[in-house]
């Protein structure tokens, strides 16, 4: 059997506040295995953010540990846990974060070139997941000539370019109104399947989330 693509065991987060302790996360266990697609649910404030980002290796300050695609992030140093990001996760979150002085295009070519790929490959890459998205006909339009729903699919395609194992996405709809987020969460299920990634998508919108393989819900800093 493979490896998890990302296997958490008892990860605790605190946060100071106010000379005050608040335990976000208090023993989180997590197994997602390829290919599979997991809702992340939680009220606002639960710590689903904080979780994705002990999953991404962008931040430290975490008890427990992190097991990416066989290899502990603990053991790791900086440099391993960079290669790690780059070679395993894809991340999409719920504002854009596009380029703005870049096209369509060139936002999705980017990362594929800090992770080593030709600029030939890398274009082909990029229009063909922008295709896949519906955006054909906006190549080289900038983020500010993209409507919201066009934005966010630019970020999707983006955070699939390097073909991560497990795809992070942290409320990426949030921000787009009722039926384009709908729509864009569609093909983002849809790519995310047709690629073979996992992903872990962090809602509070329940009724999103059961259009996923499985749900998991955060309460009181555990996994129900
Ligand atoms: N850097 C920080 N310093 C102090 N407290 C923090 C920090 N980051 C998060 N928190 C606290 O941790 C708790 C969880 O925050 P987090 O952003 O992970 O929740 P969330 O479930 O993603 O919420 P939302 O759905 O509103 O985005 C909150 O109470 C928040 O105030």
């Amino acid at each position: 059997m493979s490896n998890p693509v990302v296997e958490l065991k008892g990860l605790t987060r605190s946060f100071e506040q106010g000379g005050e302790r608040i335990d976000v996360l208090r023993g989180v266990d997590l197994k997602i295995m390829p290919g599979e697609i997991v809702a992340l649910l939680g009220p606002s404030g639960s710590g689903k953010s904080t979780l994705l980002q002990a999953v991404g290796l962008l931040e430290g300050g975490f008890g427990g540990e992190i097991v990416i695609a066989g290899n502990s992030a603990e053991k790791s140093d900086a440099n391993a846990r960079t290669s790690l990001r780059r070679d395993h996760l894809g991340f999409v979150y719920q504002f854009h974060h596009l380029l703005p002085d870049f096209d369509a295009r060139e936002n999705v070519v980017l990362p594929q070139l800090v992770a080593g790929r030709p600029r030939g490959e890398a274009e082909e890459r990029a229009e063909q997941l922008l295709t896949a998205l519906g955006l054909g006909h906006r190549l080289t339009h900038r983020p500010s000539q993209l409507s919201g729903g066009e934005q966010q699919r630019v970020a999707v395609a983006r955070g699939l370019a390097n073909r991560p194992a497990l795809v992070l996405a942290d409320e990426p709809t949030g921000n787009l109104d009722e039926a384009t987020s709908d729509k864009v969460l569609e093909q983002f299920l849809q790519l995310v399947r047709g690629e073979g990634s996992a992903a872990l998508v962090a809602t509070h919108n329940e009724r999103l989330a059961q259009r996923m393989d499985r749900v998991v819900r955060l309460h009181e800093g555990v996994l129900g």
